[in-house]
């Protein structure tokens, strides 16, 4: 399966243009008021809502629902993901305006079993990394070693930590649900900055990835 890209954080007009360019297939505008990546007032809704070629995936923590609804609607997003503490029926609320992306910040251990009421309520999992109280965007990589366990077919997204150095790695792992790379803080000059170089150099080189083994859907717990 073709890896997809996802570059988080965007709040320029011309680092979204750059994207739809180099074929990056999500950009994520953080609605999260407290993140340093905030897109609001720094790029117009309706530039967002305007731009194709490029699906837009809108990044919330614990938020009102109809907020939500309301900058899905404005800005045009694809979809949405939840980076919070969102509950199974949240999800489901949120799943019948747009499809949902349920992040979860993995640390030391992980209990996969947990995450099973997500599945009929999500399209996808993200998997950042658990730093202390930070919701995301932290820059910091938790050990991969523990996908393997992972024991559905729920796609989803690689996140946490992904730097232009880790482009070599990722094309290693053999991850049958492994849907999507999503990287964010490793590629700005400051936060909400992107360093558009990097970016391209690595969907250059992830482009190169060699296609893996498939081995097939895995039973869905
Ligand atoms: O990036 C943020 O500031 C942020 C704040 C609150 C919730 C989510 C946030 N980012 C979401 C993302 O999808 C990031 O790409 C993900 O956390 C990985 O970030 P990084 O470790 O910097 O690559």
């Amino acid at each position: 399966m073709e890896l997809n890209i996802k570059v988080c954080g965007i709040t320029r007009e011309q680092d979204l243009q750059a994207l739809v360019q180099y074929g990056v297939n999500y950009a994520g505008f953080i609605f999260y008021e407290r993140s340093p990546r905030l897109v609001r007032g720094k790029l117009d809704a309706a530039i967002v809502r305007s731009t194709a070629g490029i699906k837009k995936v809108g990044v919330f923590v614990d938020e009102d629902l109809q907020t939500v609804q309301q900058l899905v609607a404005d800005n045009g997003l694809d979809l949405v993901q939840l980076h919070g503490n969102e509950t199974p029926e949240y999800c489901a609320a949120i799943r019948k305006i747009v499809p949902v992306v349920k992040a979860f910040r993995i640390g030391e251990q992980v209990s996969w079993q947990e995450l099973a009421p997500f599945i009929p309520v999500s399209d996808y999992f993200l998997f950042d990394t658990a730093v202390g109280k930070s919701y995301g965007g932290t820059g910091q990589q938790f050990n991969w070693d523990l996908l393997k366990s992972y024991p559905f077919s729920h796609p989803f997204f690689l996140s946490g930590g992904i730097g232009p150095e880790h482009a070599a790695a990722l094309a290693e792992l053999e991850l049958p649900a492994l849907f999507a790379v999503d990287v964010n803080s490793r590629f700005e000059t400051a936060p909400g900055v992107k360093d558009m170089e990097k970016v391209q150099g690595f969907v250059s080189a992830l482009l190169r990835r060699p296609q893996s083994t498939d081995h097939g859907p895995q039973p869905s717990a």
